[in-house]
């Protein structure tokens, strides 16, 4: 196999560690390229002046290379806040009312894809893979083909792809189906966001289905397939068992004084369902007032694209409704949620999900979400604890043995609660057993293998990192 070459918008800047990564996308290809190698283009997170835009920055840590580019700040309120944000995230988490298609945002994200073909198209060697990633960055691939890239390139898609009667909506629908054509290979969270993706293209007319997860447009094939995205499952569950020697741990255990611990992580994403969380806990400790007292949910949600107006609301709207609620229940030595805004590292995390009895995962829509894959990994298999999951995250297709609720329904999903905090240990263990099995089997480096196996067109030498 060739130089992999990955390009994403989000990318972990090496020469910012110590900071908590940006979400999940960043996580996994984080995991998957340092096992690999590579070269990974994406943004600085730095933007500047029209004419400011300098050479991209090269740095080397471990075995990446990266290739980083600033943007300007037309650029990043057009591309990045304005389409991808407020147009494609909304739409592809079944937002419509949210939203806000504007002329200028849409030529602005094509002009930033034309860009980052730019960038990218002198550092293409001839037998290099080009792995592209997420919503920000689908057009890349026609851009890189009219300037005469002959590579296999191949897309994978984080977030959901939603319904046609959803993703038709948006007016620039036929450009993006079509450019997605220019893929080699096409990967989604689940079997349900491809065949939404089919079901797209068979309602314009856009191609042939060969097979299962063949297509045709003219005399181009490509494939379409469910790839889900995995944890490093063994590395993770090590770094939750050495958690217990830490401060932190010790701190946190001390504060708690006997209480159990639901824990909630989150960035601060109108589509992780927050609001309607914390609803089903209030009404959760009000139908069973029998845990009054005796739990305390600790919700980390970091901040989150705050430049968008409808996360800036959410801010407010989170931070009143945890103090209402913390109002209305507490007592002068109990308070039922703590509400954190900062990011925690992923050692951190660790030790905090082992600690809980209780993982609240209950997005409205969701991709996957790596954190529920996290948490399972994370458990004590002699004493774990229970993942309560929205039927809608991607991760539902996979972890059967979790307590699937809606989190549209607060009252279920309060009683769901209850019932999860008083699961025998036995029950416990069994579901545990079955989750981490599915996690050992699906883990980031099989995904990252059998993505690139398909986009080679050959077996690949299997990697794992090394432990
Ligand atoms: O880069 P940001 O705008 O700060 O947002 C963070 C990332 O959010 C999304 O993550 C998704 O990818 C995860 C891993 O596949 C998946 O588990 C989750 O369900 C998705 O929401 C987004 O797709 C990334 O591009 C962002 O970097
Ligand atoms: O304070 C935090 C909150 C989250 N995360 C990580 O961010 C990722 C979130 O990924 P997920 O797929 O759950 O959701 P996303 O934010 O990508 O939508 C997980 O790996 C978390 O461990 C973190 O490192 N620190």
């Amino acid at each position: 196999m060739g130089r992999l070459v990955v390009v994403s918008n989000r990318v972990p800047v090496p020469d910012k560690k110590g900071t908590a990564p940006a979400g999940g996308l960043a996580v996994a290809l984080q995991s998957a390229l340092e096992a690999r190698g590579g070269l990974w283009l994406g943004w600085s997170g730095q933007s500047c002046g029209e004419d400011a835009i300098g050479p991209l920055k090269t740095l080397k840590d471990g075995n990446i290379d990266y290739a980083l580019t600033d943007l300007t700040e037309k650029d990043v309120e057009e591309y990045y806040h304005g389409f991808a944000n407020r147009v494609l995230w909304p739409i592809c988490h079944y937002r419509l009312d949210l939203a806000e298609y504007g002329r200028r945002e849409m030529a602005g994200y094509f002009r930033v894809n034309r860009f980052f073909a730019s960038r990218l198209l002198p550092l293409i060697e001839e037998d290099d893979l080009i792995w592209i990633h997420d919503y920000h960055l689908i057009p890349l691939a026609a851009e890189l083909r009219r300037q005469g890239v002959k590579n296999r390139i191949g897309f994978f898609l984080h977030i959901p792809w939603p319904a046609p009667d959803v993703f038709l909506t948006m007016p620039v629908h036929e450009e993006l189906l079509t450019s997605l054509t220019a893929y080699d290979v096409i990967g989604f969270q689940t079997v349900h966001d491809r065949e939404n993706f089919a079901d797209c293209l068979a309602r314009q007319g856009l191609s042939r289905r060969l097979g299962e997860s063949r297509f045709s447009v003219g005399e181009r094939t490509f494939t379409a397939k469910p790839y889900p995205i995995g944890i490093e499952t063994e590395a993770f569950a090590a770094l939750a068992r050495r958690a217990g020697e830490t401060t932190l741990h010790r701190r946190m255990l001390q504060s708690l004084d006997g209480k159990s611990l639901i824990i909630g992580v989150d960035r601060l994403d109108y589509s992780k369902g927050l609001t309607q969380r914390i609803d089903a806990f209030e009404t959760f400790l009000t139908r069973h007032p029998d845990n009054q007292r005796q739990v305390t949910l600790l919700q980390i949600t970091p901040k989150s694209r705050s430049e968008v107006p409808e996360y800036e609301a959410m801010q407010r709207a989170v931070a009143e409704q945890a103090g209402r609620v913390n109002g209305a229940l507490g007592t002068v030595d109990w308070v039922p949620i703590r509400y954190v805004n900062r990011s925690l590292r992923r050692p951190a995390l660790a030790g905090l999900y082992r600690m809980a009895k209780l993982a609240l995962v209950t997005p409205l829509r969701d991709g996957m979400n790596l954190v529920a894959k996290e948490y399972i990994a994370a458990q004590n298999e002699e004493d774990p604890g229970v993942l309560l999951l929205s039927r809608f995250a991607g991760a539902a297709a996979e972890l059967k043995e979790a307590v699937l609720v809606n989190p549209y329904d607060v009252e279920g999903t309060a009683d769901a609660m209850a019932r999860s905090l008083a699961m025998p240990v036995e029950e416990r263990r069994e579901r545990w057993k079955g989750l981490m099995a599915t996690l050992r089997k699906n883990d980031v480096f099989v995904w990252c293998d059998g993505f690139l196996t398909d986009l080679a067109g050959a077996t690949l030498p299997r990697i794992r990192a090394a432990s």
